[in-house]
C-alpha cells in the first residue's frame, strides 16, 4: 500500500547500509553502554551491526508496530522492558513521524538513542542520528527489496508489454 505522503523514494542497499551504521559507530564508540535494546524489527540490523563494532553482547528488544507498509496504524507495542535504559543504547533503523520514537522514550527515558536515519518531524525526539531524509521522502530498506529482471529500454519502447 502507498500513501500520498510519500513523493520521494531513498533506496538503501545492504552496502550503503553496513557503511552507515559503521559511521554512527564512529559517534558512539568512546561511550560505554550496559546492552542494546533494539527496537523491532527494523533497529535490529543496525542493533546487530553496532553490537559487532563496540563489542556489545547483551541486547534486549522492544517489540513495537505501528505501519502496514506506508499506512500508519495504531501503535502495537508487545513487549517492553524493565528498567528505564540508564546506561543502555536504543537502537531504531529510522524515526519519522516519531510516533514509535515518543512512545519508546516513555518507556525507557534514560536511555541514548541513536537511529540511522531520520526525517524533519522525528528528529528532535533522538540523541544521535546518521543521515537526515526529507519528510516526503519514502526509505527503501535492503530487506524489503529483492532483484528483479528490467527489460532492455529499446524493448520497452518500440514493443512494449502490455
Ligand atoms: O517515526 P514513526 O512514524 O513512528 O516511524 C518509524 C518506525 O516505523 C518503522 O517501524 P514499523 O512500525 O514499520 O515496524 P517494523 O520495524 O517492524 O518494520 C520504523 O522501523 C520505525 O520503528
Ligand atoms: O521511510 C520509511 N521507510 C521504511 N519504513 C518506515 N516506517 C516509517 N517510515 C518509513
Ligand atoms: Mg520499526
Amino acid at each position: 500500500m502507498t500513501d500520498n505522503r510519500y513523493q520521494h523514494h531513498f533506496t538503501v542497499s545492504w552496502d550503503q547500509l553496513h557503511r552507515d551504521v559503521r559511521s554512527l559507530c564512529h559517534q558512539l564508540v568512546e561511550r560505554d553502554f550496559k546492552g542494546i535494546v533494539a527496537i523491532t524489527r527494523g533497529g535490529l540490523i543496525p542493533a546487530a551491526l553496532i553490537a559487532r563494532e563496540l563489542d556489545i553482547r547483551l541486547i534486549d528488544t522492544v517489540c513495537i508496530k505501528s505501519y502496514d507498509e506506508q499506512a500508519q496504524g495504531k501503535l502495537d507495542v508487545m513487549k517492553g522492558v524493565d528498567h528505564d535504559g540508564d546506561g543502555w543504547l536504543l537502537v531504531d533503523d529510522l524515526v519519522d513521524t516519531g510516533k514509535t520514537a515518543r512512545a519508546v522514550r516513555e518507556m525507557l527515558p534514560k536511555a541514548h538513542f541513536v537511529t540511522v536515519y531520520a526525517k524533519p518531524e522525528g528528529r528532535p525526539l533522538v540523541d544521535q542520528y546518521l543521515t537526515e531524509v526529507a519528510q516526503d521522502c519514502w526509505i527503501e530498506f535492503p530487506w524489503d527489496l529483492g532483484h528483479a529482471y528490467v527489460e532492455p529500454l529499446v524493448n520497452q519502447i518500440r514493443s512494449p508489454k502490455s
